[in-house]
């Protein structure tokens, strides 16, 4: 069986990070794995508070996976603080990882902080460069280049100018623009657009984790990396399609409907 790791924060009401993610390597049919590097508490209606794990226990909990288990993909998510993600980087670069899917969490859907301000020189120099494919949304996208973008022609030129950054490739997500949905991939020579549907449903707490750890998913599979994100907006459609009605803010998606239909909100 193939496996994936992510390394991200926790959230208590299980939409994003960690526990998003190992849902959606079970979805995958992989083998999931976890190194927590913070604790959120955490809600549909928004984040309360975080505390960050410490950099040496992240570092210990990350050998402890590889120096036993064979890792297929790596996802990071939400890690907020620079000596977490210099830890980090330093033990990727001994493991050496085939794939590592990397999402420059920064800031939640409710608007907390996800990532310490003086934390993003280090995500920039010591994570970027490692990574198969960075997946910024338009605000993330935004602050690394330090630029608004709102349209299509300003995506593929942050996903150059990041390209420039280091990391094999970058893929824009639009999904916070008007319209269908449409997320840009630049591996250095040219731009891919994949686009989407857009799905009208309240479900959207977590879908950025989603779909990077579904990325990270069909790249263990052995998937190419076009293929995986195709593979991966199709599943996080039906993931929002099918959002389950679970509290009073914006709904986490359903990992299950395949399984259990009757789980879904069909309204
Ligand atoms: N309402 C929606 N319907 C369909 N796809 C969506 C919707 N909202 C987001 N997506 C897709 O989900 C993924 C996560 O996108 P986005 O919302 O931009 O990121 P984030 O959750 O990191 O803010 C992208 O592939 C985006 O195109
Ligand atoms: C613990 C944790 N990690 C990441 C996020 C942000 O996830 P995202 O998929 O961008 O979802 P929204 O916050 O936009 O709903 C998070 N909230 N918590």
């Amino acid at each position: 069986m193939k496996t994936a790791l992510t390394i991200a924060g926790s959230d208590s009401s299980g939409g994003a990070g960690i526990q998003a993610d190992l849902k959606t390597f079970s979805a995958h049919g992989v083998y999931g794995m976890s190194v927590i590097a913070a604790v959120t508490a955490q809600n549909t209606q928004g984040v309360l508070d975080v505390e960050d794990i410490s950099p040496d226990m992240i570092g210990k909990q990350i050998d402890a996976i590889f120096t036993d288990i064979p890792v297929h993909a790596v996802k990071i998510g939400m890690v907020s603080d620079e000596a977490s993600i210099k830890v980090i980087a330093e033990k990727l670069q001994t493991y050496q990882p085939e794939h590592i899917v990397l999402d420059p969490v920064m800031v939640s859907k409710s608007g907390y902080d996800l990532l310490k301000a003086e934390a993003k020189q280090a995500l920039i120099e010591a994570l970027l460069p490692l990574a198969t494919v960075i997946t910024p949304n338009l605000k993330e996208a935004g602050v690394l280049i330090d630029q608004s973008i709102s349209d299509l022609e300003e995506m593929e030129q942050a996903a150059k100018q990041i390209y420039h950054m280091g990391p094999e490739t970058v893929l824009v997500k639009g999904g916070h623009l008007e319209g269908e949905p449409a997320d840009i991939l630049f591996d250095g020579k040219t731009w891919r657009h994949f686009k989407g549907k857009r799905i009208h449903k309240n479900n959207t707490h977590g879908t950025g984790c989603t779909l990077s750890s579904a990325i990270a998913g069909n790249l263990a599979n052995g998937h190419s990396l076009e293929d995986a994100i195709l593979k991966a907006k199709s599943y996080i459609e039906g993931t929002i399609e099918h959002g389950l009605a679970i509290g009073k803010g914006v709904g986490p998606t359903n990992h299950l409907y395949q399984w259990f239909p009757e789980t879904s909100v069909t309204d």
